[in-house]
């Protein structure tokens, strides 16, 4: 199952990005024994700065059809990190056509968005920047493969 992150903005060459990349390269290692792969970020950029209507309209279109989505919103559902991985694994085990996370600009998601969404997922009622949104998912999304896999990264 294709693991990937669709994202409003282009993440310039900084900490944030180099956290990105160096979690999901971790991730698509680790996820090659458990049948995960994919592991990439399709960035949005709304040229026309349409508003998270746009935005909406751009991310729905790299969304493989039949994939799960998961809309990263504050103010969705909040999941601990086994749960976390038990969705990721539970998805992979009932052969959904990929598994995408989507992470809004400014003004968060648009209504197409959200009422395509399978999951909204919190990460807690505070707002965070898209930018650090991106590496706490990227973080979770590691995690969830060395909880899936057994190994002691996640501790608790
Ligand atoms: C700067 S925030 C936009 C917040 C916007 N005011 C709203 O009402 O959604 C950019 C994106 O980061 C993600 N994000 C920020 N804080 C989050 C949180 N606590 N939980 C989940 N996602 C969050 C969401 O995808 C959001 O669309």
């Amino acid at each position: 199952m294709r693991v990937g992150v669709l994202a409003v903005g282009r993440l310039r060459a900084s900490s944030e990005r180099s956290l990105v990349e160096d979690y999901l390269s971790r991730a698509a290692k680790a996820g090659r024994g458990m049948g995960l792969t994919g592991f990439d970020v399709t960035e949005i950029d709304d040229r026309k700065g349409s508003g998270r209507d746009g935005e909406a309209a751009l991310l729905l279109k790299a969304l493989p059809e039949s994939a799960a989505l998961v809309a990263l919103d504050e103010r969705g559902r909040t999941l601990d990190s086994p749960g976390f991985a038990g969705e990721v694994a539970g998805l992979r085990d009932r052969g959904a056509g990929g598994l995408f996370f989507a992470i809004g600009g400014a003004d968060g998601h648009g209504a197409a968005l959200l009422e395509r969404a399978d999951l909204l997922l919190s990460f807690g009622a505070m707002v965070w920047p898209h930018m650090l949104a991106r590496v706490m998912l990227t973080e979770q999304i590691y995690r969830a493969t060395q909880i899936l896999a057994g190994t002691p990264y996640h501790r608790v």
